[in-house]
């Protein structure tokens, strides 16, 4: 494996995208979805990257790139059309210790991004190491039939369960048991027929030894 996966909680902080073609609206975009602070630095940009700056969901600095434009930047992409410009971004990013996606040469960049199927807080990601974007891309289409929003919804549920069992004062050998018995449940397979009403009855079961699942149950009632 060459690369090392990891999904970075990006809240708030500085990325500096250069270029604003296709590739870097499409990065940005994502970006802005994980509550980044993003600068774009480009002499053009594409529509749905000149609306994000409209709406000041993004920064956009338009001009050609120079060096100093990555200062205070946690992460950066070189994705200009210039391989040249790219190289320079690359070469200033490492100065600063910065990690950089090199958009047209994986091996100049120290990341590169996946493939994404996102339902809710479920996250699958493909990549190919740089190898085959195209296959990546296929692969996530290919996942996406079977990963449909009740994933989604099964997840916050069992993180509201999560959060209302660590919060309260119960034994980690009670919690254990409750975790074990959910992972067990096909719980999008019960959220996506409808059965509301028997996962509130399992987390009234589960909760008997006294952690009631209150406003976390599935129904549009609280079972509590
Ligand atoms: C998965 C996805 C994620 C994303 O971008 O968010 C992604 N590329 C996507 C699409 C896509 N890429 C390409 C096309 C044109 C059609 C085709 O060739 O099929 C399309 C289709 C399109 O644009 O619609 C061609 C391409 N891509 C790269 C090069 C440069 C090179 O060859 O080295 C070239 C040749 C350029 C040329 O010469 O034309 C480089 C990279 N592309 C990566 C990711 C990284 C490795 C991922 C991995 O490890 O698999 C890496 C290394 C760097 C990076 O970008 O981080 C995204 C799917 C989004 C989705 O799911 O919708
Ligand atoms: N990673 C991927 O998914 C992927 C996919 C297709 C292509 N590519 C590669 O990425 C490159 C960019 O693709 P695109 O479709 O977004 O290109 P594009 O031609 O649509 O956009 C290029 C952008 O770079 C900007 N630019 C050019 N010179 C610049 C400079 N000196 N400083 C700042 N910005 C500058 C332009 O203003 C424009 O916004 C392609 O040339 C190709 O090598 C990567």
């Amino acid at each position: 494996m060459r690369h090392y996966p990891i999904n970075l909680n990006l809240k708030g902080r500085l990325v500096v995208v250069v270029g604003g073609g296709r590739v870097a609206a499409r990065k940005a975009a994502r970006l802005v979805g994980a509550g980044a602070r993003v600068l774009v630095v480009a002499p053009v940009v594409e529509e749905s990257l000149a609306a994000l700056a409209a709406q000041e969901r993004v920064l956009h600095r338009c001009r050609t790139y120079q060096p100093g434009d990555l200062a205070g930047a946690t992460l950066v992409f070189a994705a200009t059309s210039e391989p040249a410009v790219n190289r320079e971004v690359a070469r200033e990013a490492g100065e600063l210790n910065i990690l950089v996606d090199c958009v047209d040469l994986s091996e100049d960049g120290d990341f590169v991004t996946p493939a994404v199927l996102e339902q809710g807080d479920l996250l699958i990601t493909v990549s190919t190491g740089g190898a085959s974007p195209s296959l990546s891309k296929r692969i996530v289409d290919q996942l996406r039939p079977q990963f449909g929003p009740e994933y989604g919804e099964a997840v916050a549920l069992l993180s509201a369960v999560r959060e209302k069992l660590l919060t309260e004062k119960v034994g980690n050998a009670y919690n254990d048991t409750v975790f074990a018995a959910l992972a067990a449940l096909d719980l999008p397979a019960l959220i996506k027929n409808g059965q509301r009403d028997a996962i509130d009855q399992i987390l009234l079961k589960l909760s008997a030894a006294g952690a009631a699942p209150g406003s976390v149950g599935a129904g549009k009632e609280d079972p509590s």
